[in-house]
């Protein structure tokens, strides 16, 4: 489930740089997707072109899903999760910074790809960074936690364009690690978050 991986910090840097461009190409193309006027012969020839692609891609491949590595330095990745994965185009990506006191805080910015009411982001995407950053928060990277319970208040609406993601630990007992968080846009706190997240009895 989480893979010790015999990498150095170089080594894998230099694997995000091979692959991290591939990943933010793919968001463009997202984008632009969604937001193409191009008519019938150069959306064919788009789609011909894309398909060649991914044959390309297909020709070495993995089994299964990216998984979560580590290696001897403690340095954590996961380059297919849905909200931080460098090659996973459907993340914005968001970096979550954790401070010394264990806070956290991201910067991220949501274009066409996150919308859910119109020119506002989609209420599951605003659930979906929090629910990660959140587990940041309570695992401080350290640990394996996992979401037991999740109580969003979606309290205004979240325009697209930049937000802000801060969390704090609020309290601790036995396994159970309390997490408060929020995201915010141009006009305020959008979602407020409280979570209980579990340290699984087979990871002590
Ligand atoms: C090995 C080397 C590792 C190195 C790794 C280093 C760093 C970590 C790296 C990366 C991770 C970093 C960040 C986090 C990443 C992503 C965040 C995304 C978060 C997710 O996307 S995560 C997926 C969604 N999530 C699930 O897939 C959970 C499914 N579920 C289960 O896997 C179990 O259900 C579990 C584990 C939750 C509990 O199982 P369990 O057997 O361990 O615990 P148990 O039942 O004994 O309960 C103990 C105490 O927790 C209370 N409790 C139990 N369940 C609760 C609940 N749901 N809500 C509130 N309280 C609950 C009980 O009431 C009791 O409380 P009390 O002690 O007071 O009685």
């Amino acid at each position: 489930m989480f893979r010790f991986v015999d990498l150095s910090d170089a080594e894998v840097d230099a694997l995000e740089a091979r692959y991290g461009p591939l990943g933010a190409s793919l968001r463009e193309l997202v984008d632009a997707a969604i937001r193409t006027n191009a008519g019938d012969a150069e959306v064919r020839d788009a789609v011909a072109t894309i398909e060649a692609l991914t044959e390309k891609l297909r020709i070495d491949q993995i089994e299964g899903a990216s998984g979560v590595h580590y290696n001897e330095a403690g340095r954590s990745w996961s380059w297919g999760n849905a909200a931080i994965g460098l090659r996973n185009a459907v993340a914005p990506p968001m970096d979550v910074q954790q401070s010394e006191n264990g806070d956290t805080y991201a910067e991220v910015h949501l274009g066409a790809a996150y919308e859910g009411p119109p020119g506002m982001v989609h209420g599951g995407v605003s659930a979906l960074l929090l629910d990660h950053l959140m587990g940041v928060t309570a695992s401080r990277m350290t640990k394996v936690t996992f979401t037991g319970t999740l109580t969003l208040k979606y309290r205004n609406p979240l325009p697209l364009g930049r937000v802000v993601l801060s969390g704090e630990v609020s309290g601790e007992e036995g396994r159970k690690v309390f997490v408060a968080a929020r995201i915010e846009g141009d006009q305020g706190i959008a979602v407020e978050a409280d979570g209980i997240f579990i340290v699984p009895v087979w990871s002590e």
